[in-house]
């Protein structure tokens, strides 16, 4: 399927339609002829301004080695399950040959229990048999001590006469009135697993139980990952974390039926914990966090479905959680009583609303989402300000270095600019540059980098576009850049903005008519440039954000110069919240920056001497 949005210009191709290229059409149901039919018929006569977002991009030898690595980590999570498979197996087995079963010779000897046979003299003759029910044979029910018998001995023969008795008259003749007599019984070697084994045993397999889910959903979760491009793979885990972040609500529910429960509930609670889902069990009950503290929370709750209902008092039974700091475990709300006085109220508020909810669906979903907002105590996204549609803008990546490029340009004039170009990706760039008609004036610098070579001077032959970088920098280029500078292409500028503190020479670039600024790696997406080396500063960072960044109109978008995370943009709005470290006060942004302990750029030996160069410094012949 293929997904087009109308009144956004785009459609989203799935794999029928990668970027310079297509799906392969050579398993499941695959056939080139009618990709190629629907292409034509129904993608390529799309308007021709019709944005394509495929659903993977393959251009990278990274990629394919994250795939393997994802492979590989697949094939481990499987393996591990396969193995707890198996010990599940083995434990509910040996759980179910704990229920009576027809106690036949065979069924005894097969299920592993070893037996021996036993000449018995029963001089005192006190001594009682019975039939148990469903079962053939006598067994003893009682003896005295010293005869030699015990509880549960079968009786195969008594005074050299097989036992076949069907009835305790027939047995009785066998042993005459003295019940003195010799007998044959049969005796099981191991006894009966002690119930608190057995107890022990089922909450074993109910954590193996949760185990395997668990590693089911993580399964799960690496095929959906390992069919993502890098990018996408990065994103989901972004999205990960952000699903697991204090504002999101929705429950993660597990279910797992456990046929037996345990016949007393246990006496410690049953916890488990994956990263920030914790699951509680006490006396078969799922423990639920409620109340307005839970959405302030990490913790997450998974429900384990098991079948019992007793309602238990928590605080006696987790007097530790109650004394817990909020952080971990949001201890005063919790309760396992559904029929609490705050669920009660949480019930009728929620009804109330509901009644007051108006008609229209799109106007429903709008007042859910004013509701959801305000009970999180959030404030509402700005709206968005689209590019004009003279604006061309295209956000480029390089694997190696997570390094972000973009290239933007004047629909009208077909001038172009490239800010941060990657040298390793220069002849893509240039080709992209070539295939859109474009005229590339400009290979702008945010800075000299230190983790990869700029690809600006690599450009500049290519394409005779002209190289820029801070005058701070001490690089070399064409043309030097200072605060208050504008950088025109087309139409549209360029508002140059000086935001040192990762380095000396950072620029930041601001397209007030298009509300987005390019940040280099002054502000990286909840992050920012490290200050450890170059000429690092990280007062002069946390002041330059604070007075030049945090201060533009928060709708403006945020381009970064690098993401390790799988993000592609923010905006002032977001940073300005979420940020986790330029949000907090200079001496504890000091305290952060001075303990990043981030090892040095891999390519810093390199990359400094050959951007002091604009790049053209050592530049690969192919
Ligand atoms: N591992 C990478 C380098 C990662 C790194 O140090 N990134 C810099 C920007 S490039 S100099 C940075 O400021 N990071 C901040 C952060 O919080 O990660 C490599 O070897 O190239």
């Amino acid at each position: 399927m293929s997904y087009v949005i109308k009144d956004q210009g785009c459609v989203f191709t799935g794999d029928t339609l990668l970027i310079r290229g297509c799906g392969r059409t050579d398993f499941q149901e695959g056939s080139p002829k009618n990709l190629y039919e629907n292409v034509h018929s129904k993608i390529f006569t799309l308007p021709d301004n019709y944005r394509i977002y495929p659903a993977h991009d393959y251009n990278n030898i990274d990629i394919r080695i994250r795939q393997a690595e994802l492979e590989y980590a697949l094939g481990r999570e499987e393996l591990q399950m396969l193995s707890i498979v198996e010990e599940a197996r083995a434990l509910q087995s040996r759980l179910e040959k704990s229920k009576p079963e027809a106690q036949t010779l065979y069924n005894i000897i097969s299920s592993g229990v070893s037996l021996s046979l036993h000449a018995v003299h029963a001089t005192s003759g006190r001594w009682a048999a019975q039939q148990r029910a469903d079962q053939p044979g006598f067994y003893v029910e009682w003896a005295l001590e010293g005869d030699g018998l015990y509880k549960g001995d079968r009786i195969l023969e008594i005074n050299g006469r097989l036992v076949t008795s069907k009835t305790k008259e027939e047995l009785q003749k066998h042993v005459g009135n003295s019940g003195k007599c010799q007998m044959v019984v049969l005796r099981k070697k191991s006894l009966p697993i002690p119930q608190k084994q057995l107890d022990q045993e089922k909450e074993n397999n109910m954590r193996l139980q949760h185990r395997i889910s668990y590693l089911e959903e993580q399964v799960k979760e690496l095929q959906t990952v390992k069919e993502q491009p890098h990018h996408q793979q990065q994103q989901h885990q972004q999205h990960q974390q952000l699903h697991q972040t204090p504002t999101n609500q929705s429950q993660h529910v597990t279910s797992i039926s456990i046929s037996s429960p345990p016949s007393t509930p246990p006496e410690k609670p049953l916890i488990f914990q994956r990263g920030n889902y914790i699951t509680t069990l006490v006396g078969g009950k799922p423990i639920e966090l409620m109340g307005d503290d839970s959405a302030q929370t990490p913790a997450h709750v998974t429900k384990t479905l098991i079948k019992e209902n007793t309602h238990i008092d928590l605080r006696e039974r987790l007097p530790h959680m109650y004394s817990m700091p909020s952080k971990s475990l949001s201890a005063s709300k919790i309760s396992i009583n559904s029929d609490s006085a705050y669920m009660q109220h949480h019930r009728r508020e929620k009804e109330r609303h509901r009644e007051r909810r108006p008609r229209d669906p799109l106007q429903q979903q709008q007042q859910l989402h004013r509701e959801h907002l305000m009970s999180n105590g959030l404030s509402s996204l700005p709206e968005r300000q689209p590019f004009t549609s003279d604006f061309f803008f295209r956000q480029l990546f390089d694997e190696e270095s997570s390094t972000y490029s973009y290239l933007l340009a004047d629909l009208k004039t077909g001038e172009a600019v490239i800010i941060d170009p990657v040298l390793e990706q220069a002849k893509r760039d240039a080709q992209l540059v070539k295939e859109l008609g474009f005229k590339l004036k400009y290979a702008i610098n945010t800075h000299m980098h230190a983790d990869h070579i700029t690809g600006s001077g690599w450009l500049r032959e290519l394409t005779g576009c002209k190289s820029m970088i801070a005058t701070a920098s001490g690089a070399k280029a064409d043309l030097y850049l200072r605060e208050g500078d504008r950088i025109e292409f087309g139409s549209h500028v360029i508002d140059v903005l000086a935001t040192p503190g990762h380095t000396n020479g950072c620029m930041s670039y601001v397209i007030k008519e298009q509300a987005c600024v390019f940040t280099g790696d002054t502000v990286l997406i909840r992050g920012c440039g490290r200050t450890d080396f170059q000429e690092g500063s990280s007062e002069f960072l946390y002041e330059n954000v604070h007075t030049k960044i945090f201060t533009l109109p928060e709708n403006y978008r945020i381009y970064p110069a690098h993401d390790y995370k799988g993000q592609l943009e923010s905006s002032v709005w977001e940073e300005k919240r979420y940020n986790p470290r330029l949000t907090k006060d200079l001496e504890e942004f000091i305290q952060i920056m001075d303990n990043l302990n981030l090892s040095y750029p891999n390519k810093i030996d390199v990359s400094l001497p050959a951007n002091r160069e604009c790049g053209v410094y050592d530049i690969p012949k192919e």
